[in-house]
């Protein structure tokens, strides 16, 4: 979504509500396919002129590609291998300028990476291997990017707080104080509303549907949505108000 200078908080958390859906189907996507370790092991496959793993060798080839056709000129997009990316080849367009110009320096994508293959990946995939490694790379690549535009979408965040109350934010800004910005733009009720929300939109978007009677079959969900909760809880929220923070102790840059 393109947001003009009318920002308001309400427009922002549109977008927020939006992408959950996103991230959910693209974890949906990826549940289709085993865990299919061969794809992250940089012994299984060489490709001429790149050292890494498959998975590895599609996010960057993929990164290249859409770099090319003008993907990360949107400033809500962030790469996950910003040092080789070549030039846009598309006519800019004019993005609305929100942002403070020092937002562009951040990018989490690290810890998104760690985070995902580490921690969430195994909460959500069967054990396996069917073999299907490009295919699981590529829905790999769709969920990175899916979190990594929803959790520097706390750029945006960030910007429209930091506008409807500057006074506030601007002492903490000078302080340099965390943890009173963090104080700042947590709000405990809409952080269990989302919770709640993702849990239902996990039983709802993945739940297996038949013709037949489905009354007394035990549900069948095809990412488990105590799974989903967990991560907007425990990673995606935390990650997207770190973003926020880091984005407001540069605003006055
Ligand atoms: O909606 C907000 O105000 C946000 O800052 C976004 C968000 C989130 O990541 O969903 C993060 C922090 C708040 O405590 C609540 C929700």
């Amino acid at each position: 979504m393109a947001l003009a200078g009318d920002l308001t908080l309400d427009l922002v958390r549109d977008s927020l509500i939006r992408q959950e859906d996103t991230i959910i189907f693209c974890l949906i996507e990826r549940a289709k396919h085993p865990l299919n370790a061969p794809a992250y092991d940089q012994s299984y496959a060489s490709f001429p002129g790149f050292s890494g793993s498959l998975l590895q060798y599609i996010v960057q080839q993929s990164e290249a590609m859409q770099a090319t056709a003008g993907r990360y000129e949107n400033p809500e997009e962030s790469p996950f291998f910003p040092d080789k990316l070549p030039h846009s080849f598309v006519p800019p367009f004019k993005y609305p300028q929100v942002l403070h110009p020092a937002g562009t320096s951040i990018n989490k994508n690290k810890i998104i990476w760690d985070m995902y293959f580490n921690q969430l990946l195994p909460l959500f995939v069967a054990e396996g291997d069917d073999g299907n490694y490009a295919s699981t790379a590529t829905s790999d690549l769709a969920c990175l990017q899916a979190l990594s535009r929803r959790i520097h979408y706390g750029k945006f965040v960030a910007e429209v707080k930091f506008r409807d109350a500057p006074h506030e934010y601007e002492l903490a800004i000078r302080a340099k104080d965390r943890d009173a910005l963090m104080n700042l733009l947590t709000y405990e009720n809409v952080e269990q509303m989302v919770k709640k929300r993702v849990e239902k939109k996990a039983m709802v978007l993945g739940q297996e549907v038949s013709l037949g009677n489905d009354g007394d079959k035990q549900a069948r969900f095809k990412v488990d949505p105590s799974v989903v909760s967990r991560l907007y809880g425990d990673w995606i929220m935390p990650f997207t108000k770190l973003v926020q923070v880091e984005y407001l102790l540069r605003r006055l840059d």
